[in-house]
C-alpha cells in the first residue's frame, strides 16, 4: 500500500502556509516529518486526515485518488497534539470498545496495570498520552498519523513506543512528526522537512543544516 499526498495548498486569510508538498509513504516504512515551529506539520496531518480543508490537495492510495474526507474511509487513525478521549471514560471500556488487548498493553507498559479500572482523567497528561498513542497505533487502521507522540513522554516510554512502531510497521503506513528530532531521524525510513511551505525529502542529514532546521555545529 502506498499513500501519496500531492499538490497541497493551504492558506489562512492572506497567509500561505503550504504550497509545494509531495509526500510518499509506504506500508512497511515509517515516514518522518520534521519542521520548525509553525512550518505546517500539524496542518499537514490534519489535511491528510480530513479535519482541515485546504484550497487544493490530492491524496492517492495505490494511485487511486481519495475524493472524500480521508477519515471517512476508515483507513486512517490520527493522534492529534491535544488529548481527545472523553475524560470520564474508564480505561478498560476504552480498550474494550476499540478491541485492543489490555493484557498485552499492561505487559509492555507495566506501570499501567493499576489503571485498568480508572477513568482517563485520573492519569497524568503524559500517562494519558501513552494510552492514546498506544490505542491509535494498535487499532485496526492501516494508516497511522502521529502528531508529537514523544514530546510529553519519559525516555523509557519513548523506547517502548519505538520498539512497538518497529514491530507493527510491516502491516501499516506510519507517518509521524515530533520536535525530538533525533528519535524521528532514528525511527524513520523516509524523512521529509517542511520548510518555507515546501516538503523537502531528506536523503542526507547535512541538508537539515542547509535548510537551517538545525545549526551548523549540531552533531547529527
Ligand atoms: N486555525 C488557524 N488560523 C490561522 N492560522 C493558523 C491556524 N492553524 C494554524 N495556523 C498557522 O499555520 C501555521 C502552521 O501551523 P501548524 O500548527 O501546522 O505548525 P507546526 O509545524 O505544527 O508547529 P509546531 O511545531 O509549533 O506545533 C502557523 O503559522 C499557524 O499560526
Amino acid at each position: 500500500m502506498i499513500l501519496e499526498i500531492d499538490n497541497v495548498e493551504l492558506w489562512f486569510k492572506d497567509k500561505r502556509i503550504l504550497h509545494g508538498i509531495y509526500l510518499k509513504a509506504k506500508k512497511g516504512e515509517v515516514t518522518g516529518i520534521l519542521g520548525s515551529n509553525g512550518s505546517g506539520k500539524s496542518c499537514l496531518l490534519k489535511i491528510i486526515f480530513g479535519h482541515l480543508t485546504p484550497k487544493y490537495k490530492l491524496i492517492r492510495i495505490d494511485n487511486k485518488p481519495i475524493t472524500k474526507a480521508f477519515y471517512k474511509t476508515k483507513l486512517v487513525a490520527y493522534l492529534p497534539q491535544q488529548h481527545f478521549f472523553p475524560k470520564n471514560l474508564k480505561i478498560k471500556k476504552l480498550f474494550k470498545f476499540l478491541k485492543v488487548d489490555w493484557q498485552e498493553f499492561s505487559s509492555l507498559f507495566s506501570g499501567f496495570s493499576k489503571y485498568h479500572n480508572s477513568k482517563i482523567n485520573k492519569l497524568s497528561g503524559g500517562e494519558q498520552r501513552v494510552i492514546e498513542t498506544y490505542l491509535v497505533l494498535k487499532g485496526p487502521h492501516k494508516i497511522v498519523l502521529l502528531d508529537e507522540p514523544f514530546s510529553h513522554l519519559s525516555p523509557h516510554y519513548i523506547e517502548c513506543f519505538i520498539n512497538l512502531i518497529n514491530t507493527i510497521k510491516s502491516s501499516k503506513i506510519i507517518i509521524l512528526t515530533d520536535h525530538i528530532y533525533q528519535h524521528i531521524i532514528n525511527i524513520s525510513d523516509k524523512l521529509y522537512l517542511l520548510e518555507n511551505g515546501y516538503s523537502r525529502e531528506i536523503n542526507d542529514l547535512e541538508d537539515l543544516k542547509f535548510y537551517k532546521y538545525v545549526s551548523e555545529n549540531t552533531i547529527l
